[in-house]
């Protein structure tokens, strides 16, 4: 660690224990309001038609000048460059994370990857064009002759989690195909599956980067026999194909290389719905959408590469999360989107966040030294209100939330929407404004309280408020702002890679677990536990597990 680093580091620390010169707390945001009319003016910013305001966190100008001097010193400028131009980033897998090159236009240079990255991306996104055309055409049909009608996605993490989000997201009525997607393991998800499929105009996609994910090779295993029993061995192959890097298993698996849409290892998990993992997005979705959808991130990759530090929207949205859990020590951070459309997209952020800064030791391995990654969930708004928003108003530790809001339904439905949009401005803005004791008293006297009755729920009705948000405003959900949104995520995460010195490119931390379910499997299949291989707990459960399941 460098001594500007350090130092940077030090200012932003300080400037969340120091009083302001007004003698508030640094955590207190209805003074900043109270002081500056033009707060809103100064502290939102947008890209393109996107609008991202974080005038209700308690950053005043001390704690930006702070903040962006830690970018600074952080070198974010020259780690989005190196970013975007292949430098090794994921040091400890030795491999470039180029998920930006997935959206540049053919013939485009800046954040392209360089022209053999390009020549791969763009062969691999003609084939997957090809491949839609014929299938929604007819030209490819399935064994007995019948056209596809659906399409069913087999992966887990992010070989699920970014297509399900997107297919929610942008549902098109019009598609020639339904989208469905297997990801537990859970054979109780597959039954449910089952009824709603016929093998005859099923296409099976299989999703994986590695191609070995337990759980997906069990999927597809279960689905190919499946599939074969209606259609035999060979038919079931033809309704198959893969998406992964790894060809060498899918032809082991039976899949023939014009069925196997690759993708480059610089592509991680939870930044691949923009690779050929996204096919089932173009089957389902059409080939237009899912342009649209990278013409979005695509948008916000040149925002990300070209804006300066003080108006990035990435780069800001990653200095609110440094603000407030470094400076201020919020461990959680909720995502409530006002559209049913993104209810997946906090199971989304929670892999793209979560497995990428979940991390506690630097690129060089030492211990970071301080709080990474917050806790993130979500649920769209305002079904939210009605489960956890309770201890975000009035728990313990303040819960950043980011409320996102879309201007413009593509429902007819307006009272509906009007009601939505309402309610995810008033929790912003009361959890800013909270209910003072004065406020509450004046409110139950008028209602006719007796003074006991006051005395008694007053505590309770009290609402600290100074509760930080930031909010994301889109004119409408269309792929483009939702490629726009979903890159934002992705270059924040990307930041605050580099803002902690991290590396929010690997995931060591799941293969413990991949490890530990070996042996354990091989125990459930013999119905014995290998004596002393566990501690006791694990042991005893196994044990008690095995006799529960053999008595039934
Ligand atoms: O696409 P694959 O290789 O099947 O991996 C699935 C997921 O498993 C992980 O490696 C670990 O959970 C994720 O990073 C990845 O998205």
């Amino acid at each position: 660690m460098n001594d500007i680093y350090a130092e940077a580091w030090k200012a932003v620390e300080a400037a969340g224990r120091t009083p302001r010169a007004d003698g508030t707390s640094p955590a207190s945001i209805r003074p900043l309001f109270a002081a500056d009319p033009k707060r809103f003016e100064r502290y939102s910013f947008s890209a393109d038609n996107l609008l991202l305001d974080i005038s209700k966190t308690s950053i005043d100008e001390g704690a930006m000048a702070a903040l962006l001097n830690l970018a600074r010193a952080a070198k974010v400028e020259e780690w989005r460059s190196g970013l975007s131009e292949g430098a090794l980033v994921n040091a400890t897998e030795r491999r470039r994370a180029l998920h930006m090159a997935l959206r540049a236009p053919s013939g485009s240079t800046t954040g392209a990857g360089g022209a053999a990255v390009q020549a791969e991306i763009q062969a691999t996104f003609a084939r997957m064009h090809a491949f839609t055309q014929a299938v929604h055409g007819g030209a490819i049909r399935g064994a007995t002759g019948e056209r596809f009608t659906h399409v069913l996605n087999i992966g887990i993490g992010g070989s699920d989690l970014g297509p399900v989000m997107a297919t929610r997201a942008l549902i098109n009525p019009a598609s020639p195909m339904v989208a469905l997607h297997l990801g537990n393991v859970d054979g109780h998800g597959w039954r449910a599956l089952l009824a709603t499929m016929d093998p005859k105009r099923t296409l099976v996609l299989v999703s994986s980067k590695t191609f070995t994910t337990q759980e997906t090779m069990a999927n597809a295993r279960l689905v190919k026999g499946w599939l074969a029993e209606t259609l035999g061995e060979a038919g079931a192959a033809s309704h198959m194909a893969a998406l992964s890097t790894n060809l060498v298993a899918c032809a082991e698996f039976g899949i023939p290389s014009e069925r196997v849409f690759p993708f480059g290892d610089y592509v991680g998990g939870r930044f691949s719905l923009w690779s050929a993992i996204g096919l089932s997005l173009a089957l389902a979705l059409g080939w237009d959408t899912f342009q649209r959808m990278l013409a979005g991130a695509r948008a916000m990759d040149l925002h990300f590469l070209k804006a300066p530090l003080e108006k990035n929207l990435p780069v800001l949205l990653a200095l609110v999360e440094v603000w407030h859990v470094n400076a201020l020590g919020y461990s959680r951070r909720a995502v409530l989107p006002y559209d049913e459309r993104l209810r997946r997209l906090p199971a989304h952020l929670q892999q793209l966040e979560m497995e990428s800064l979940g991390k506690r030791v630097t690129l060089e391995g030492a211990p970071v030294g301080r709080a990474t990654g917050p806790v993130v969930f979500g649920e769209p708004g305002t079904s939210a209100q009605h489960s956890f928003m309770q201890l975000v108003h009035q728990g313990t530790e303040p819960v950043p939330v980011d409320f996102i809001l879309i201007a413009r339904p593509d429902h007819p439905w307006a009272e509906n929407h009007r009601i939505l949009l309402a309610n995810g401005l008033a929790q912003a803005e009361g959890l800013l404004s909270g209910k003072d004791e004065a406020t509450v008293r004046a409110e139950m006297e008028k209602a006719g309280a007796d003074a006991a009755t006051i005395e008694r729920l007053l505590p309770h009705r009290i609402f600290p408020g100074d509760r930080p948000s930031t909010s994301i405003l889109l004119p409408r959900l269309d792929p483009f702002s939702f490629g726009q949104l979903i890159a934002l995520y992705e270059h924040k995460v990307a930041t605050l890679g580099a803002l902690w010195g991290i590396n929010p490119f690997d995931q060591w931390g799941v293969e413990l677990g991949k490890q530990l379910a070996g042996p354990l499997l091989k125990e459930l299949e013999l119905g014995e536990p290998a004596t002393g291989a566990h501690d006791s707990s694990t042991e005893g459960l196994l044990r008690e597990l095995l006799r529960l399941r053999d008595e039934g």
